[in-house]
């Protein structure tokens, strides 16, 4: 049966409706980024840029690194952007854009995310990298979804140990890809959990003029202990881009330049710089 026009827009010139691309665009090594401005910050490092695309926040440059031909696609900021994203990258290549069929046999496509995120313990120092092993779901896209709803015994020690009593969601809890993690460990890189929450300020308990409706979440999240795994670090995509990977047949892993410790009321002083070493350790460590 095809999909109908409702459900999977093509635009007029071939390409999907939001990220704009078209399924020959689109590599099968993806790197994410949240900034649509750190897009020309990994494809500056191409040797070959092949082509430049953009609407709204997503942003796609795709081209060659050492002989390994990627895409870097931004998705802007939060779990929202990440449903559109996965589902339009997954589309790009697991649906016959002629037919409108799914293909019978399926690509999965390598999603390396390059973050940024504020660590939760007081000894991850700023200017740190961080590979979130299991992205922790406080906002709700997986549970949108079909699905077994990842790893309920975790879940359960998160609804038990940190007082969410006002939120009403259910957490998700979703690992990385082992085997593409693997690429990325070095004895520098801290191996963490990383909470993924519906925003910045509220939701990671910051405070300007406005109480969070939890209390100290931040010192229950720090407290939290499953079977001798602790939260680190708290961002904004990445326990939607592992549950929509794992969802859809792909491999993913996040990586994260500490910029900001919240125990310690730190923030990175060169920001840019980590995160251009991130990009750069990145690029690397994908071709070796
Ligand atoms: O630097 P990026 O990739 O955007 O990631 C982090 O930074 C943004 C908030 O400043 C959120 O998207 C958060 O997840
Ligand atoms: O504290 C931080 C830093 C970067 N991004 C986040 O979402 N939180």
């Amino acid at each position: 049966m095809p999909i109908a026009n409702s459900e999977l827009i093509i635009n007029p010139d071939g390409s999907i409706y939001h990220l704009n691309l078209k399924p020959h665009q689109l590599a099968d090594t993806v790197i994410t980024v949240g900034d649509p401005e750190r897009v020309s910050e990994v494809s500056k490092y191409f040797d070959v840029i092949e082509l430049k695309v953009g609407k709204r926040e997503f942003h796609t440059h795709t081209g060659v690194y050492k002989n390994r031909r990627i895409s870097v696609v931004s998705t802007g900021i939060g779990t929202d952007n990440i449903d559109i994203v996965f589902n339009e990258l997954d589309a790009l290549v697991n649906v016959d854009f002629k037919t409108r069929e799914v293909k019978e046999e399926l690509k999965s496509l390598d999603i390396i995310r390059v973050g940024t995120s504020g660590a939760v313990q007081s000894d991850i120092p700023i200017d740190s990298f961080l590979l979130s092993q299991r992205g922790i779901g406080f906002d709700s896209l997986m549970h949108w979804y079909e699905s077994d709803g990842g790893d309920l015994a975790f879940a359960k020690a998160v609804t038990q140990q940190i007082p969410r009593s006002k939120l009403h969601s259910t957490p998700y809890i979703v690992n990385c890809d082992a085997d593409l993690a693997k690429k990325f460990q070095t004895v520098e890189m801290i191996n963490g959990n990383t909470i993924t929450n519906v925003g910045f300020y509220g939701p990671q308990s910051r405070k300007i003029r406005l109480q969070p409706a939890e209390n100290d979440l931040n010192q229950h999240i720090a407290d939290f202990n499953f079977e001798g795994h602790k939260i680190t670090n708290l961002e904004m995509e990445t326990a939607g881009i592992y549950a929509m990977s794992k969802l859809l047949g792909h491999r993913a892993v996040s990586l994260n330049a500490i910029l900001a410790n919240r125990a310690t009321g730190e923030f990175s002083t060169k920001p840019k710089e980590l995160v251009e070493k991130l990009i750069k350790f990145t690029l690397d460590s994908i071709v070796t």
